[in-house]
Order: C-alpha cells, then sequence, then structure tokens
C-alpha cells in the first residue's frame, strides 16, 4: 500500500452466490481470528448489505449508496449494483486510502453476490488485481450453499459457475460447501459427502441424470459440461459448518496454505495454534451468528421445509 516499504498484508475476498452464507461467514470468521490473536479489519465492498452484523472497518456504502444510484440512473437493484461496483474500481483511491491506517491488519472483504460478478464482469476482478498492486495477498473464498448437493443437476450448473469463477477472478482459490448444519435435514443425499466434496467421478452424476426423464433429453450437453470441468480438475469444496471451530480451523489452514500466510508470519501461527487448542472443542461465537433459529439445525419439519428455501 502507500507510503513506506509497503508491510504485505493478508486476508480473504468472500465470494459467492446471493444468500450463500457470505456475511454471515465474514462475522464468524472474523470472530473466529480475533479468538487466535489476529488483528482483523471486516470491509463490507456489498452495497446492497444492510444491517451488518460484524464490526465493519471500512463500508463501501460510505463512497456510493445504491439506492441513489437507483434513484438517479433509473436503474434496478442488478443494475444498481454493477454501477456500484465500476464507480468504486474507478475511485479506488477512496478504498485505498482506507486500509492505509489498518496496515497491520488481516482483511476480510464481504463481497457482493451478483454471480456476474465473478464469472464475466471486470469491475471486481480488477479491483482484486489492483489490491495485488498495494502488496495485498487475498485468497478467494467462494462459498456454495450445500443444499445444491441434494440434485445432480443443480450441482452439475454450481461445479460450471465455480469453475468459471476460478478462471475469472484469478485469486488463490477455496470453494466452501457452506450450511452444512442444514446438510442432514435436506434428506438422504444420491452419494457419500465425499463425492460432493473431492468431485469425484462425475460420470456418476451423469448417469443419476439420465434415469431422469425430464434431464435425459440433456444427456449431451451435461456430458460436455462434465467434461469440461473434469478436464481442469480444479473444482473440489471444503465443507464449512460455520459454527463449528473445527470447521472453521480447516477453512483457514486451507486458506492461510493458498496466500502464502502460513509461510510468512511463524511467531503467530504458533500463538495460534496454542490458542486454538485452548479454545476447546466448541468455539462459542457471541451471538448465534444472526441465524435464525428456526435456520439452526433441529429436527422439527417446519426448519427443514423453510431451509429448503435458503
Ligand atoms: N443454518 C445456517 N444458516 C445460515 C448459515 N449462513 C447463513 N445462513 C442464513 O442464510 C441467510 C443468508 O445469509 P447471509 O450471510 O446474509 O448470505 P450472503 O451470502 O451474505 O447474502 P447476500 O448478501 O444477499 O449475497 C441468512 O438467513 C443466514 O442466517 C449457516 O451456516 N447455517
Ligand atoms: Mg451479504
Amino acid at each position: 500500500m502507500a507510503g513506506a516499504a509497503p508491510a504485505t498484508a493478508f486476508g480473504q475476498a468472500v465470494i459467492g452466490p446471493p444468500g450463500s452464507g457470505k456475511t454471515t461467514y465474514c462475522l464468524g470468521m472474523s470472530e473466529f481470528l480475533r479468538a487466535l490473536g489476529r488483528r482483523v479489519a471486516v470491509v463490507n465492498l456489498d452495497p446492497a448489505n444492510e444491517g451488518l452484523p460484524y464490526e465493519c472497518a471500512v463500508d463501501v456504502g460510505e463512497l456510493v449508496a445504491l439506492g441513489d444510484v437507483m434513484d438517479a440512473l433509473r436503474l434496478g437493484p442488478n443494475g444498481g449494483l454493477l454501477y456500484c461496483m465500476e464507480y468504486l474500481e474507478a475511485n479506488l483511491d477512496w478504498l485505498r486510502a482506507k486500509l492505509e491506517p489498518l496496515r497491520g491488519h488481516y482483511f476480510i472483504f464481504d463481497c457482493p453476490g451478483q454471480v456476474e460478478l465473478c464469472t464475466h464482469h471486470a469491475a471486481l476482478r480488477s479491483i482484486f488485481s489492483q489490491m495485488a498492486q498495494w502488496d495485498l495477498r487475498l485468497t478467494a473464498v467462494h462459498l456454495v450453499d450445500s443444499h445444491y448437493c441434494t440434485d445432480p443437476a443443480k450441482f452439475i450448473s454450481v461445479l460450471c459457475t465455480s469453475l468459471a469463477t476460478m478462471l475469472h477472478v484469478e485469486l488463490p482459490h477455496v470453494n466452501l460447501l457452506s450450511k452444512m448444519d442444514l446438510i442432514e435435514h435436506y434428506g438422504k443425499l444420491a452419494f457419500n459427502l465425499d463425492y460432493y466434496t473431492e468431485v469425484l467421478d462425475l460420470s456418476y452424476l451423469l448417469e443419476h441424470l439420465a434415469s431422469d426423464p425430464f434431464f435425459s433429453h440433456y444427456r449431451q450437453l451435461n456430458e460436455k459440461l462434465v467434461q469440461l470441468i473434469e478436464d481442469y480438475s480444479l473444482v473440489s469444496f471444503i465443507p464449512l459448518n460455520i459454527q463449528d471451530k473445527d470447521s472453521i480451523q480447516r477453512v483457514l489452514q486451507a486458506v492461510d496454505k493458498a496466500n502464502g500466510y502460513c509461510f510468512g508470519i511463524q511467531e503467530q501461527r504458533s500463538l495460534e495454534a496454542m490458542m486454538s487448542a485452548a479454545m476447546g472443542a466448541d468455539f462459542h461465537f457471541s451471538s448465534t451468528l444472526g441465524i435464525q433459529e428456526k435456520y439452526l439445525a433441529s429436527s422439527d419439519q417446519t426448519a427443514e421445509q423453510e431451509a429448503m428455501q435458503l
């Protein structure tokens, strides 16, 4: 970043479709990291985020307000949001000036959920690449709702968007299956969980789809999509239960490895290892992460029906 010899900063760019759990993840991960002794700054880059549940160090809403943009330019929510991201891209000095006083912190960027920002629109990728010039080493943490594992066709589409995101965003990357606390409420999966997280032989998915009269018409398309995904063999997922300390720890290890944090700050790492061991089995957050009681894993039917809308 600007000024004296730049101190390398590290962080996470949290991306994923709307409702995949990005903001909740930012809250949970920031609380976990602070408990480990890391100085954390959460930066909200989503102009549509309201009522942020976490302590927000920088809020893009101070630079550009989605509502004002929609009114002034007569745009809908999606067009308005894309305009806001292009406006941020054109005014990165503002962001740099906001981040400068936070040098020495570990950053978590809560990004907008519009899929096109991660698959083909240039603004977010350009913002990330500019931050890399400021010696800010980010890992893209891509959340996908684990609900998508319940339907082979949806899972293939999620694999395609995950692959497109990895190729477009051009950052070290970790894919997460989020809301794993709900997974057993979605009913029996066609395959065991490893199959979805390791993205094993996808021909089994095709067989599964071929038995469905509707999808049998698209067999050739699905075969080509599956072949593309397997040719790149880039996509795999880590299951995330945001309320489980060991689950967050596994995610953090992968994230720190991806952006090199784990190689850089040894003394911090050993302190954190001690802190984490001292934390005990289930790490309690200061809040239920804003996860409405009805969405918390429970056995009653309504939670299951409600959860199907997640
Ligand atoms: N059960 C459960 N619910 C979750 C979890 N994470 C998020 N939710 C719920 O899912 C909904 C969306 O969560 P958010 O964190 O706002 O998702 P987001 O990706 O930031 O959404 P956008 O900002 O709209 O893109 C909220 O009702 C959360 O309470 C989780 O790990 N488990
Ligand atoms: Mg959000």
